[in-house]
This record gives structure tokens, C-alpha cells and sequence, in this order.
């Protein structure tokens, strides 16, 4: 599908990208380029890419295909650093966690003829670096193609082909809207998850170590999610401010009318709140837009 495709930034979804390739057989070679001394001999010991460069700009020339996997707020420095040796017809993607922030940071380094379209895989675990990666992490996940305006029908569809086969389903999604949606899904339910691990771990001297040796599902899940990368998350919400601020407020008014709920002892709304919650959870199942649930294809139970 190419024939050279380059890899910036090696870490959890650069090394899942190229396993899901070799998997595939869609690239000819794979070049590859981290910061750091260490991640690229990390990657050259356990065969990540065809070949590690010690430079972006080296493992950029010649390839029609660059993906840009290093963290949001580094995104318009490597490609400044790269525009030079970008040749026409190539493509430039991406796998930011925000759209609108990398398109405004990285479309003024797109040289003319260049194709520039950004994309986010919706696949991930709380692991990092280069070897966290797997070439299962895409399969049946959704990948939102994000193109510019006057972007090359072409070029997106052999973008779409390309992510499709190492095993993610896409869609196609305006900047602005992907940011307000993922803001729901992903960014705050991140920021709460790291707030309540916060909690936990401010009560620890009353409760020792039992706040995790006895933690139930629910808060043993937002521990994972808490213990994602650092860098990368900071970079999300300085980069989908607006929207996440937006997403954070209206939560802040449910929770308020749930605590005052609570002191008020009003069970009624309390229990209206969690029928309409509850309904949510079982329209996606029935919808089967969650495969991965535990209870997706069987039928919901009505009246638990
Ligand atoms: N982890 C997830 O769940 C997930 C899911 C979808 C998309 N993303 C997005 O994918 C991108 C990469 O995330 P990841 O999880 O693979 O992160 P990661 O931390 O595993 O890897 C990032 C890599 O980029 C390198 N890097 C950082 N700054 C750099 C720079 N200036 N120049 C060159 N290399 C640099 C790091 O050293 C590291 O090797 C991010 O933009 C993130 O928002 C992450
Ligand atoms: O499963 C996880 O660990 C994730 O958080 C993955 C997840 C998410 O679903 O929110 C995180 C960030 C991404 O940009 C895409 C996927």
C-alpha cells in the first residue's frame, strides 16, 4: 500500500503500527525515529522497524507515508524539523489524541503537493514506550480520519485502506467536532479517573494499602487509567482546552445536583438518575456498539 512508510515517535501506538503491518503486509520498509538515545536501541533490540534513524528528518526522506505518534504538544516541532525533506505526493498523518491543535500546529509545515491528513486510532492501553506496542491493538477499534479542507479524495482513501488493513474501521470526522466528542468520551473520563486516584491516595494514611487490596472493579479501572503517560495526557488538555472545560463544567452541575440529592436524602432523584444511566448502558450493548463488554450478544436483562 506504500512502499516506505515512517515512523516519529516509538512508543505504544508507533510499535503497535508497525507490527500491525508487518501482520498485514502493507509497507514495503519501515523507518523509524525516537528522541531519545535509549528508545532507539530499545527498538533496534527487538527488531522495531526495518531500520532506526538517528535523525526525523532521515527516516522521513523517501517515505510515502510519515505518521506522527509523538505527543500532542510536540507535534509542530518535528514537523518543522521534517518539511524539508517531504517530497510531493507523500502523506503526512498523525494519531493525536486533539485534532484541531495538531492541524493548526503541524498544517503550516506541509510543503505544497504534500497530503496532509490527520487520523486518531481509538485504541490504547495506560502503557507506553516502544515496547508496549501489539499488532492486535487496532483490530475492530475505530479510527477517525479528520482531513483538511481541499484535501486529496485519493490520498484519504489509501489512508483509509491502509488503517483498515492492519485492522481498524473508520470514519471520516470535522477537526472541531472530533475534539467535543472525545472530550466526552475520552478526556474528561481520564481527568476524573486521575482526580479520584488523587482522593484515594490523599485518604491513605487512614486508610493504608486497603484502598487498593480491597478497591472494587470501578475504582481498580480508573487506577489503570490513572497510570497512563503523563506527558501525553498533559498535552491533551493543554491542547483541548476549550472543549474539555466545556465537558468539565456541565459534569460539575450533575455532580452538584447529586451531592445536594444525597444530603437531601432524595432517593426519587437519585434513582431516576441511575434508570436513565442504566438505559444508556444497555441501548449501546443492544446496539452492539461495545463489543468488548463482558455481556455484548446476550440479551440485557429487563428487570434486574
Ligand atoms: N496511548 C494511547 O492510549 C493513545 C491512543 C490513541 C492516540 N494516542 C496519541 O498517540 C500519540 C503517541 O502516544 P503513545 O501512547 O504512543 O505515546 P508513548 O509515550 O508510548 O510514545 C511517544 C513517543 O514519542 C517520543 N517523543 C516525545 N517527544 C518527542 C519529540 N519531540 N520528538 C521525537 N519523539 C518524541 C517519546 O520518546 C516516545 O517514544 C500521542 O499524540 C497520543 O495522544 C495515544
Ligand atoms: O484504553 C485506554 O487505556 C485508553 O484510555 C485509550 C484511549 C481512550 O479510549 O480514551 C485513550 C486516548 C486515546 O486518544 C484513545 C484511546
Amino acid at each position: 500500500m506504500y512502499n516506505r512508510v515512517a515512523l516519529i515517535g516509538l512508543g505504544l501506538i508507533a510499535s503497535s503500527m508497525f507490527w500491525a503491518m508487518k501482520r498485514a503486509g502493507v509497507a514495503g520498509e519501515v523507518t523509524g525515529y525516537a528522541r531519545s538515545d535509549a528508545t532507539r536501541q530499545t527498538a533496534r533490540d527487538i527488531g522495531l522497524c526495518d531500520r532506526v534513524c538517528d535523525t526525523a528528518a532521515e527516516a522521513c526522506e523517501g517515505a510515502d507515508l510519515v505518521v506522527l505518534c509523538v505527543p500532542v504538544g510536540a507535534m509542530g516541532d518535528v514537523a518543522a524539523e521534517i518539511r524539508p525533506v517531504l517530497a510531493p505526493g507523500a502523506t503526512v498523518s498523525d494519531v493525536g489524541s486533539v485534532k484541531r491543535a495538531v492541524i493548526e500546529a503541524v498544517g503550516p509545515h506541509i510543503p505544497e503537493g504534500v497530503h496532509f491528513i490527520p487520523a486518531h486510532p481509538l485504541a490504547g492501553t495506560e502503557q507506553s514506550g516502544p515496547t508496549s506496542g501489539f499488532a492486535e491493538l487496532f483490530d475492530n477499534r475505530w479510527n477517525l480520519i479528520v482531513p483538511v479542507p481541499g484535501s486529496d479524495e485519493a490520498a484519504i482513501e489509501r489512508l483509509e485502506r491502509f488503517w483498515q488493513a492492519l485492522g481498524a474501521n473508520t470514519e471520516r470526522m470535522d477537526a472541531d467536532h472530533h475534539d467535543l466528542v472525545l472530550a466526552v468520551t475520552s478526556h474528561t473520563p481520564h481527568l476524573i479517573a486521575y482526580t479520584m486516584v488523587g482522593v484515594a491516595d490523599d485518604l491513605r494514611r487512614v486508610t493504608d494499602s486497603e484502598v487498593i487490596k480491597y478497591s472494587a472493579a470501578g475504582f481498580r479501572d480508573f487506577t489503570r487509567i490513572a497510570a497512563s503517560d503523563p506527558t501525553m495526557w498533559r498535552d491533551v488538555f493543554l491542547t483541548n482546552k476549550d472543549a474539555t472545560l466545556e465537558i468539565l463544567g456541565r459534569f460539575t452541575e450533575e455532580l452538584f445536583a447529586l451531592q445536594r440529592a444525597i444530603r437531601m436524602g432524595d432517593g426519587d432523584h437519585l434513582h431516576e438518575y441511575f434508570t436513565h444511566t442504566r438505559a444508556i448502558r444497555r441501548g449501546i450493548i443492544e446496539a452492539g456498539q461495545d463489543t468488548d463488554a463482558p455481556d455484548f450478544g446476550r440479551k440485557p436483562k429487563r428487570d434486574a
